[in-house]
């Protein structure tokens, strides 16, 4: 299985400050990674990395074979799929669910005069289907719930087929029901032989879907372990990660964690 994303002694120093330090990873075409570690540790900067969105200090960075700062941009950033509340921000509150998903195909937000094909409309109608959202096609995203929103999101993500899907807590401020509805979504999906390499960020190990195969822990110091689940997954890890004590239980796939 190629590998769709990595990264090579990579640092980031935005205005005298360094999010990221010397970080290796390497993701291939058929893992899908949570990212997970406290507030502040870096991941939105290594998602945006990923999504080639932004460049690192230094290091190399290849995203699908190609290396940021050679490759072409808007050749590479219709193949990575990417759902993040700030991307959601840009939606225009007024287009319909369906125009929110079918300008995925042109990279805008906002339906002006792009010339779909049939084919772009099948698509939109098809993860329209395969994310719940069918019937709230004609709705408009503004009057959307925070769970209907999220899904729509990532619909749009998913829409140009990706080789590789970046999702920025999808699961933020959710409820119990709009979250597991959601997390039962992303494991489907994450599941599927074909499905494109994932890698999603999150605060919770309780909203690691199931199907997910691989973590890797952020701390405030850099990558604390990586890897696959079952071995990075550990309260020990957990602990030098969020900084205290953590017990850690797992129910059929699914985690949950606390204070010890
Ligand atoms: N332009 C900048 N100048 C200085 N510091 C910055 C800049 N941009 C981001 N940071 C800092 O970098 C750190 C990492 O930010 P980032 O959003 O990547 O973290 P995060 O792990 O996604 O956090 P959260 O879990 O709270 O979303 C934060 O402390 C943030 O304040």
């Amino acid at each position: 299985m190629p590998t769709v994303l990595d990264l090579e002694d990579v640092s980031v120093v935005r205005d005298g400050t360094t999010i990221l330090s010397g970080v290796n990873w390497k993701v291939d075409g058929d893992q899908r990674w949570v990212v997970l570690g406290p507030n502040g540790a870096g991941k939105t900067t290594l998602l945006q990395i990923a999504a080639a969105m932004s460049h690192p200090s230094s290091g190399v960075v290849h995203v699908l074979e190609g290396q940021l700062g050679q490759v072409d941009l808007f050749e590479l950033r219709p193949r990575v799929g990417f759902a993040s509340s700030a991307m959601a921000r840009r939606f225009p509150a007024n287009e319909t669910v369906l125009n929110v998903v079918l300008t995925a195909a042109y990279s805008v937000t906002g339906r002006w005069n792009e010339a779909y094909e049939d084919i772009d409309l099948r698509r939109a109608q098809r993860v329209l289907v395969e994310w719940k959202l069918d019937h709230l096609s004609e709705r408009l995203f503004g009057s959307l719930s925070d769970g209907e929103q999220k899904r729509v999101q990532i619909a749009r993500s998913v829409m140009t087929d990706p080789e590789l899907l970046l999702l920025d807590e999808p699961a933020a401020s959710l409820d119990l029901g709009a979250r597991e509805e959601l997390l039962q979504l992303l494991g489907g999906y994450a599941s599927a032989p074909e499905a494109p390499a994932i890698v999603m960020v999150t605060h919770h190990v309780e909203e690691i879907p199931k199907g997910f195969t691989h973590a890797l822990l952020l701390g405030p110091d850099g990558i604390v372990a990586a890897g696959e689940l079952g071995d990075v997954l550990t309260a020990q890890n957990l602990e030098a990660t969020f900084g205290l004590p953590i017990a850690l239980s797992e129910d059929d796939g699914r985690f949950s964690a606390r204070a010890a």
